[in-house]
């Protein structure tokens, strides 16, 4: 499976330019789309899964042009939407045999296999008779994944999945798509959360005010962070100082002090320790540096 999106623009008729001039290859596997929120994820995600037109540009979907190939396209795809909340009234397995039906599985005996070995893939079997729209905010998650699943997608397209669940459910979550990043999937994860781009995407953008600002391994972005990390401990009127001057990434109280990480060069003046990146590290530092965004 692969995507090719080339000068992608798609400007709304009130003259908005959600995406700018996109350009992006991505194959199988874990794909994650970070960018603040109206970055233009959301209607990069649309365009990609045929819910709306772009402007302008070209997109291919294993060699087939998106705009002349609707119908052969389709078959292709599983989408989690942003708002994905209806759920009529049917339990939780018949909502998941319509969706299967819907997808063209017709014989009722492969369905219910098909049924079954999803509810127990996103950890839904016991709760199968329960109605679906009674089911918690993290199932109800779980299904959504489940009935863009259960068609079988070649693509996965998923918009910030983990938008008000608990961190127990987040990485409930999680697993289940890097489980399914081992298949010849690509899934295309879009989220303003960092944590939701795990070590399982091979690739990721960052996405701001429609164009890509970053593209390449997580650890690529990583890589541009190493030795800019600091640790200190500072006391109330310290931390006060310190907010003056540094990039502040997280404050933690421990006793009567302060245990703060920030983005600098150096940090002269302090006891600081430098210390190993991670992502948010990266995308705090990227946002800025590159992009001039003031975080603080
Ligand atoms: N139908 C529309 N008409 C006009 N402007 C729109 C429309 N849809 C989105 N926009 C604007 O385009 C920009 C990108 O929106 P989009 O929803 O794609 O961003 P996003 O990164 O998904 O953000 P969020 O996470 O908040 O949904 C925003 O400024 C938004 O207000």
């Amino acid at each position: 499976m692969k995507i090719e999106i080339e000068s992608l623009s798609k400007t709304y008729p009130n003259g908005h330019h959600a995406l700018r001039e996109v350009n992006l290859t991505i194959e199988s596997g874990m794909f994650g789309l970070l960018g603040p929120n109206g970055a233009g994820k959301s209607s990069l995600m649309r365009i990609l899964v045929t819910l709306q037109k772009h402007t302008s540009g070209k997109i291919t979907i294993d060699g087939l042009d998106i705009s002349r190939h609707r119908d052969k396209i389709r078959p292709l795809l599983g989408y989690l939407p942003q708002d994905f909340t209806y759920f009529s009234k049917l339990k939780t397995w018949e909502f998941l045999d319509y969706a299967a039906r819907l997808s063209g599985k017709k014989r009722k005996k492969e369905r219910a296999a098909a049924v079954s070995a999803m509810l127990e893939q996103v950890g839904l079997f016991e709760v199968r008779n329960r109605m679906a729209n009674k089911l918690s905010g993290g199932m109800k998650r779980r299904l959504g994944i489940a009935q863009a699943l259960i068609a079988e997608p070649k693509m996965l397209v998923i918009d910030e999945p983990t938008t008000g669940l608990d961190p127990e459910e987040r990485i409930r979550f999680r697993n289940i798509l890097s489980d399914l990043s081992q298949k010849d999937v690509a899934i295309i994860l879009s989220t303003h959360i960092v944590g939701d781009i795990s070590s399982t995407c091979n690739n990721m953008a960052l996405l701001h005010q429609g164009s890509v600002a970053f593209n390449g391994s997580p650890e690529t972005l990583i890589e541009n962070v190493k030795g800019r990390v600091w640790q200190l401990e500072v006391d109330d009127a310290g931390f006060a100082a310190l907010k003056e001057k540094y990039a502040i990434i997280s404050t933690i109280p421990s006793f009567d002090k302060w245990e703060i990480q920030v983005l600098a060069e150096n940090v002269p003046d302090y006891d600081a320790i430098n210390i190993e990146p991670n992502l948010e590290h990266a995308y705090v530092y990227f946002m800025e540096n590159n992009l001039n965004v003031a975080l603080r």
